[in-house]
C-alpha cells in the first residue's frame, strides 16, 4: 500500500466537497450502464478521478470517472458517495488499485456499501432485466492465486484470514425485499443468487457457462468480488445487486451441427437455438432500460435505512 497515500487522497477530495458531505454513511458503486444512479442524489458535488491521488481512470464504456457526493432519500436524506465508474482488473489495473476507492470510502466513514453490476445469467430461470440480490459468490480467481487480499496487509488491525461466509449482509438484503414490496415491484423483478467472478475481458463460452452453472452460480460478471473483499476487510456491510443483461446458459443448449445438417438433408425445419453472441453495447442497452428500477430500489433502501438508523 506504500503507493497509496490516504492522507493525500482524502485531502484532495475534501478540498472539493463541502464539510456536510465529507462523511458519507452509504457508498455506492455503479455498474456498467448504471451511472444514472447518481441522479438520485441532491446537492450533488462531482469529484473527477483524475484529481484524486491514487485513483485510476475507468476505461470502459458506460463507466464515468468521478465520485458523486450528495444526499439520497426523503427528509434530511442520507449522505452518500457514489463511484460513477469502477476499475476492473482486465483494464490492466492492479487489484490494489481496483479496491483502493473502497478503502477510501471506509476512511470517509461509509458503513454500508451498495455494489451494483451488470451480469450474465447462468440460471436459465433469470430473465433479462431481473435484479439479483447476491447472497454468495464463487470466485475462481480467488481460489487460484488472484485474490485481491494477497500480500502484505494494508492495516495491521485487519484479520489475516478474512472469513467470507457472512459477506452479504442479511440486514441489507432483507431491506431490498422490503423496498421492492413498498414499490409494488412484481415478485419476479427480484431474485436471490450467487455471483461468479471471472477475470474477463472475454465473455464465457457456452461450456464455461455450463461449468459455472454446475458449480452453483446464478450470474456471472467481471467485477464486484474484489470490492466485496476489501469492503468486508474494512468492516463495512455489503449489498450487491446484479442486473441481468443477457443469458449465458441457453436452455436446451445450442443446436448441434450434425442435427442441423440432418434436418437440412431431410428438408425438415431446424428447431432450437443456433449460436448467439453478446456485446457490451447490449449490456449497456439493458442498463439504460432497467436502470430506473435499480435506481428506485436503491433510493428506497436508503430511505428504509435512514429513519430507523438500521
Ligand atoms: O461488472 P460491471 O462493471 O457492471 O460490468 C460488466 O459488464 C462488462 C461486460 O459487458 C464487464 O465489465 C462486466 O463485469
Ligand atoms: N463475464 C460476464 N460478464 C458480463 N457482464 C454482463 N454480461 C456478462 C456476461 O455474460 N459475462
Amino acid at each position: 500500500m506504500a503507493e497509496f497515500d490516504f492522507t493525500a487522497t482524502l485531502q484532495a477530495i475534501n478540498d472539493q466537497v463541502p464539510p456536510a458531505l465529507q462523511h458519507p454513511r452509504v457508498g455506492i458503486i455503479c455498474g456498467s450502464g448504471l451511472s444514472g444512479l447518481a441522479t438520485s442524489l441532491r446537492d450533488t458535488v462531482f469529484v473527477s478521478y483524475d484529481s484524486i491521488p491514487g485513483f485510476a481512470k475507468s476505461t470502459v464504456a458506460g463507466h464515468k470517472s468521478s465520485l458523486a457526493f450528495g444526499l439520497m432519500g426523503t427528509g434530511d436524506g442520507v449522505p452518500v458517495v457514489a463511484m460513477l465508474g469502477r476499475f476492473h482488473p482486465y483494464e490492466g489495473h492492479k487489484l490494489s488499485s481496483v479496491v483502493y476507492p473502497v478503502r477510501v470510502m471506509a476512511k470517509m466513514g461509509v458503513k454500508d456499501i451498495f455494489i451494483t453490476n451488470a451480469a450474465g445469467a447462468l440460471n436459465p430461470s433469470l430473465a433479462v432485466g431481473t435484479i439479483v440480490v447476491v447472497q454468495d459468490h464463487i470466485a475462481l480467481p480467488n481460489l487460484t492465486g488472484m485474490n485481491p487480499l494477497l500480500g502484505p496487509q494494508t492495516d495491521p488491525s485487519h484479520p489475516r484470514f478474512l472469513p467470507l461466509s457472512d459477506s452479504y449482509s442479511r440486514r441489507l438484503r432483507k431491506l431490498v425485499f422490503h423496498a421492492a414490496h413498498s414499490l409494488s415491484l412484481p415478485r419476479d423483478a427480484l431474485a436471490e443468487g450467487t455471483y461468479a467472478w471471472v477475470s474477463g475481458p472475454t465473455y464465457e463460452t457456452p461450456a464455461e457457462g455450463r461449468l459455472l452453472r454446475a458449480a452453483g452460480a446464478d450470474v456471472v460478471g467481471m467485477s464486484t468480488v474484489p470490492e466485496v473483499l476489501a469492503a468486508r476487510e474494512e468492516g463495512m456491510d455489503v449489498l450487491v445487486l446484479s442486473l441481468v443483461t443477457n443469458a449465458v446458459v441457453i436452455p436446451g443448449g445450442y443446436k448441434s451441427v450434425r442435427e442441423e445438417v440432418e434436418a437440412e438433408i431431410a428438408g425438415k425445419p431446424i428447431v432450437g437455438v443456433v449460436d448467439e453472441t453478446i456485446s457490451h453495447e447490449e449490456v449497456l442497452a439493458v442498463g439504460s432500460l432497467k436502470g430506473d428500477v435499480m435506481k428506485s430500489l436503491v433510493e428506497k433502501v436508503a430511505d428504509l435505512l435512514h429513519p430507523v438508523g438500521v
